[in-house]
């Protein structure tokens, strides 16, 4: 598929024109009565026009065709995308889920949005407050089809399979231990090389930036400079017999339009509302370096905040490769009981907490103030390790989408994926009592 090229940078004011239509972006205006090569101007607006220009995100598209140039929207049944998750009976238990199964090779070809599954989530696209948590499991590529969201943001985590995403803005290639992020609106259509699997975190009301870094100071965690957005790309290409369907996610359900030309049809663009991708191996974690154990938020790679300082509706949170140096420490996470609700993924390698029974492309949830942290078996061992500089996690990447909003599991989660581990929380029931009332301090 060669190397694609990227432009790099966080939220920056970018411009691109494909290569084969130099000029294409209108000099010094964004409507000029007639665009060059004949392309129309169309704005996507991703903040409302009044939000402030801190936080304001649009760009405009040149393209052959506007995109209004198609047959009516008309419902399509997908029942593992429904967001039923308020006629399900809450469940605040610690939940595992085994990996969730990805159709083979020579199965039944699914593809990206036939393979898409909500798992869990919380409030409503019309009310632009809540998120969803999906996975996508197939082994098929789009065909003449792209997808857009109208509900929200979808930060795409592969676990599985690299993933070859052709958008509006451009192409970008996305391989397990890289996430990308596809903005509210942004169409795409997705190519994948085999069985394929990954998790999804779409949020409806505000779009991820980067941490606050306090007084960690002007550099580190993700820094901008990594994350990379397409060039414009396009194609030139009819469909026939209004062949090429649009997809539209609206209002937690499917709805697809017909036309007779590809949608990515966008010569150049310029803008800093456009769609991007991070390797996750360049995150630089900062982390203690004399004793205890520092929060999972040190990790926060991505944050879509809710309005409530310092609270998200969700945070993405990787648990990286790393070097755990500290002292007189209980190294591995906390006990923990938290306001916020932990959903929990595996892209490779063992979780730290939990060795056994988290696998890759499995999943765990704990919810609002539900009891979770080392099972049995890890506190054990990390209560008598001699405490020498150590690698934590290599070759091993956990993730977290952690989220003020309480999450309820859908009917696909709870039910009809037949993934739930009833068992989880037998990993805890070991846990011996150790009190000594007799203990004395050994000074
Ligand atoms: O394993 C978890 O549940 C996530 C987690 C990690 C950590 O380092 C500290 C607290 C926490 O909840
Ligand atoms: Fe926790």
């Amino acid at each position: 598929m060669g190397v694609l090229q990227y432009q790099s940078g966080f939220g920056n004011e970018f411009a691109s024109e494909d290569p084969r239509c130099p000029g294409a972006l209108p000099e010094g205006q964004n409507n000029p009565q007639r665009c060059p090569y004949g392309l129309y101007a169309e704005q996507l607006s991703g903040t409302a026009f009044t939000a402030p220009r801190s936080r304001n995100l649009r760009s405009w598209l040149y393209r052959i065709r506007p995109s209004v140039l198609h047959r009516p929207f008309a419902p399509v049944r997908h029942d593992g995308l429904r967001a039923d998750w308020d006629e399900q009976p809450p469940n605040p238990n610690q939940l595992r889920w085994r990996p969730f199964e990805v159709p083979g090779a020579g199965a039944e070809a699914v593809d990206f949005v036939g393979g898409l599954r909500t798992v869990c989530g919380a409030g409503d696209p019309r009310m632009r407050r809540g998120l969803a948590v999906l996975v996508y499991l197939c082994n098929a590529s789009m065909r003449d089809c792209c997808l857009q969201d109208a509900d929200g943001d979808l930060l795409i985590v592969p676990q599985q399979g690299e993933l070859h995403i052709t958008t509006e803005f451009g192409k970008m290639d996305v391989a397990p231990n890289e996430i990308c992020v596809i903005q509210q609106g942004m169409r795409f259509s997705v190519d994948v090389q085999g069985p394929s699997r990954g998790y999804i975190l779409e949020v409806f009301d505000n779009h991820f930036e980067l941490p606050d870094l306090g007084p960690i100071g002007a550099n580190g965690l993700a820094n901008a400079r990594d994350f990379l957005s397409p060039v414009a790309w396009f194609e030139d290409r009819a469909v026939d017999g209004d062949g090429f369907r649009v997809l539209n996610k609206y209002q937690g359900r499917l709805f697809e339009a017909h036309q007779a030309h590809s949608a990515f049809d966008v010569a150049a663009w310029h803008g800093n509302y456009a769609p991007f991708k991070y390797p996750l191996a360049r995150f630089m974690a900062v982390n203690a370096v004399a004793f205890d154990h520092c929060d999972p938020s040190i990790f926060t790679v991505l944050t879509c905040p809710s309005g409530k300082p310092g609270t998200a509706t969700a945070d993405f949170v990787i648990f990286p490769p790393r070097w755990a140096v500290q002292e007189h420490t209980f190294r591995p996470p906390y006990y923990h009981r938290n306001c916020m609700s932990e959903f929990m993924g595996l892209i490779a390698g063992r979780y730290e907490a939990k060795e056994e029974g988290f696998a890759p492309g499995g999943a765990t949830l704990h919810s609002m103030m539900t009891p979770h942290g080392p099972d049995a078996q890890c506190f054990a061992a990390a209560s008598a390790a001699p405490l020498r500089p150590e690698r934590v996690a290599d070759a091993t990447q956990a993730f977290m989408f952690e989220s003020s909003l309480g999450l309820s599991v859908t009917k696909w989660g709870e039910e009809t994926c037949q993934k739930l581990d009833h068992d989880y929380y037998k990993c805890w029931q070991g846990l011996q009592k150790h009190f000594d009332p007799k203990w004395k301090p050994d000074h």
